[in-house]
């Protein structure tokens, strides 16, 4: 039932279920865990493969094959499949559609975000049904301020997609412009402004996830204090990468975001794509990490 703040919501304008709640059935029936499917030349070259559009499709078809059934979603990023032109777009799109027909959540980190007029074609591209490129979700960028996102917000609604807002990012630069303004950071307008959106889609519900999520990297540590954060308020998931690879761990994961933690979907590419090429090696990569954040 929606709460008061809903009365004057809107509803999820679409018949589809909408992204947070499929998100939300994903995360309970398979765990917390996002993998990241991130073709990095590195990786491709310890697998054997070469650093081609073909290199990239068997790594990712792979990745996919090995940790569907243990990851509540992937999350392909954009740029490693960008740097091989046409030919890796073209994978991505074929990979995306494979996650499709295996009823696996994809969220494309894409990172987006440009004024009003070409924000909406950059969410048609992501969010409208029946683009190749198509994702359950998107990952945008609000500096350019978050009304600019506008027409992915509306899109990502009327398709029953979802859209992950940076707010604090795991690089440690990201500091510089997301802490600025103290306690009226711009990192608070972002997690305010997320959370008027799931309130307007009368999602503001204990135990339902909006599907206007944001991301915040499991490295930022005392900062969500720091800056008076509330994201359990949010009622929107919370990408957390920067797991393994950038140092974090799931019993940080969990100290940093408390009362939010069962909104987290915790985010690893490289710790764990470092154990392939071999599925059964992808799979105890993965499950071990699914395992140490339900464990927390
Ligand atoms: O704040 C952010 C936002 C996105 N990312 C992306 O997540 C993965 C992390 O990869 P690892 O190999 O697990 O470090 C990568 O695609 C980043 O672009 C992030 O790290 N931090």
């Amino acid at each position: 039932m929606p709460d008061a703040d809903a009365a004057t919501a809107g509803t999820v304008p679409t018949g589809r279920e909408s992204f947070g709640s499929r998100l939300g059935q994903a995360m309970a029936g398979r765990g917390p865990l996002c993998v990241g499917i991130d073709p990095h030349p590195s990786l491709l070259r310890d697998w054997g493969l070469n650093d081609d559009a073909a290199g990239v499709e068997r790594f990712s078809l792979t990745v996919l094959e090995a940790v569907g059934s243990l990851a509540a979603a992937v999350k392909p990023q954009v740029a490693l499949y960008e740097r091989h032109g046409s030919a890796g777009m073209a994978v991505l799109e074929r990979t995306l559609a494979a996650a499709a027909d295996a009823y696996v959540l994809t969220i494309a980190d894409a990172k987006r975000g440009d004024i009003g007029s070409t924000m909406a074609a950059y969410a048609d591209a992501w969010l409208r049904d029946g683009s190749p490129l198509a994702a359950d979700a998107v990952t945008l960028s609000p500096y350019l301020g978050f009304e600019s996102l506008r027409p992915a917000l509306d899109l990502a609604a009327e398709t029953g997609r979802g859209v992950f807002v940076l707010a604090l990012t795991s690089n440690p630069e990201g500091a510089s412009v997301q802490h600025v303004g103290g306690m009226d950071s711009v990192a608070r307008r972002i997690v305010q402004a997320a959370a008027a959106e799931n309130r307007r889609y009368a999602v503001s519900v204990p135990g339902n996830l909006g599907s206007v999520g944001l991301v915040v990297g499991a490295t930022v540590g005392s900062a969500l204090t720091d800056l008076d954060l509330d994201l359990a308020a949010t009622f929107g998931p919370i990408l957390a990468p920067g797991l393994g690879a950038q140092g974090a761990t799931a019993a940080v994961l969990r100290r940093t975001f408390g009362p939010a933690y069962p909104q987290v979907l915790g985010t690893s590419s490289r710790d764990i794509l470092a154990a392939g090429p071999h599925i059964r090696s992808l799979q105890d990569a993965a499950r071990r990490t699914r395992d140490e954040l339900l464990a927390t």
